[in-house]
């Protein structure tokens, strides 16, 4: 890097889970560069803003066919007011406008899903006729495979916002990620009291309930060809994330999923073999495609599983 002090300014949405993650990014950088001066522009997304449709529906209702998540933050990265936009990866589209780059992730939080329950004893313990709330297709249609005995409704907010809406009994059960929930400061091992209410904390093993693709990774966008915010990211990402979360992202853009295809995918790296594993849901629910595919290259890892599939 060059002398002079560098500047650089980390765009972010404003929710406590993204402000969190922003603030890793920030504190992985510091920690790199001691010199870099760093500055924070919260911007606010369309999914942020739209929270009167179903999640699903936003897209439609706003006449674009993604990224209601992450396209203010690419306008800004293009007009030049942030220089690395920070984004939960599931959320970011597996096709980029050309001019945009993810140039890294950081070291993955955990994978899983979490069944949050006033409850206990998890997912077997929920009664049939349950109430559970989320606004993703693919974990919908995943209980209703594991559980066509439960109601599965649309919720849409925040995590928190989501969690006060269970406190407050207007469903049974969330299905929300274990990575968000531990950003936040909730203990899978330890009740919390949300607005008077107990939550119990079930993680759901990724092997027999399928996390999304990207979850848990915190992706950094850049503009392509900014060498100084590549420079940076690069020096911050790492590999073993950023190698699984490539074969999950082109697993998913084969099948032409955008981030409400109900695809339920995980990897794991050994540092030499990438393994992933993936169920594919009809979208008029029942069985899911299986399939497994390992290899040292992600994205032919990502191809072989995606053939082997057709
Ligand atoms: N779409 C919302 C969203 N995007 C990223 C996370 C959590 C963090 C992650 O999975 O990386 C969440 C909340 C959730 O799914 O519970």
């Amino acid at each position: 890097m060059s002398e002079e002090i560098q500047h650089t300014t980390i765009g972010t949405r404003g929710s406590d889970l993204a402000l969190v993650q922003s603030a890793a990014v920030e504190r992985a950088l510091s920690l790199a560069f001691p010199e870099l001066r760093l500055s924070r522009r919260v911007i606010r997304t369309t999914g942020d803003r739209r929270t009167d449709v179903a999640l699903a529906q936003v897209a439609k209702a706003e006449g674009t066919d993604k990224g209601i998540f992450t396209k203010e933050l690419e306008e800004a990265l293009k007009a030049g007011e942030i220089d690395i936009a920070v984004h939960s990866l599931k959320d970011v589209p597996t096709v980029l406008d050309d001019g945009f780059e993810i140039a890294g992730v950081l070291t993955r939080a955990p994978i899983r899903d979490v069944l949050v329950t006033k409850t206990l004893g998890g997912l077997e313990g929920l009664p049939a006729g349950s109430v559970v709330g989320t606004s993703s297709v693919r974990r919908a249609k995943q209980l209703e495979w594991l559980r066509p005995d439960l109601r599965v409704v649309d919720l849409r907010g925040n995590v928190p916002t989501r969690l006060k809406k269970l406190a407050d009994s207007v469903c049974d059960a969330l299905l929300l990620a274990e990575a968000g929930l531990v950003r936040l400061g909730y203990r899978m091992s330890k009740p919390a009291i949300v607005f008077g209410s107990t939550l119990n904390f079930t993680p759901l093993k990724e092997d027999s309930f399928y996390p999304a693709a990207g979850q848990g990774a915190i992706g950094l966008e850049i503009r392509k060809g900014d060498a100084a915010a590549a420079a940076l990211v690069g020096s911050i990402r790492d590999a073993d994330t950023f190698a699984r979360v490539r074969a999950e992202r082109e697993f998913l853009r084969l099948l032409e999923g955008g981030c409400s295809t109900p695809v339920g995918v995980y990897t794991t790296y050994d540092g030499g073999t990438l393994k992933m594993d993936a169920r594919v849901f009809p979208d008029q629910g029942g069985e899911p495609k299986k399939g497994s595919a390992s290899g040292s290259d992600p994205l032919a890892v990502a191809a072989e599983l995606f053939h082997s599939l057709a």
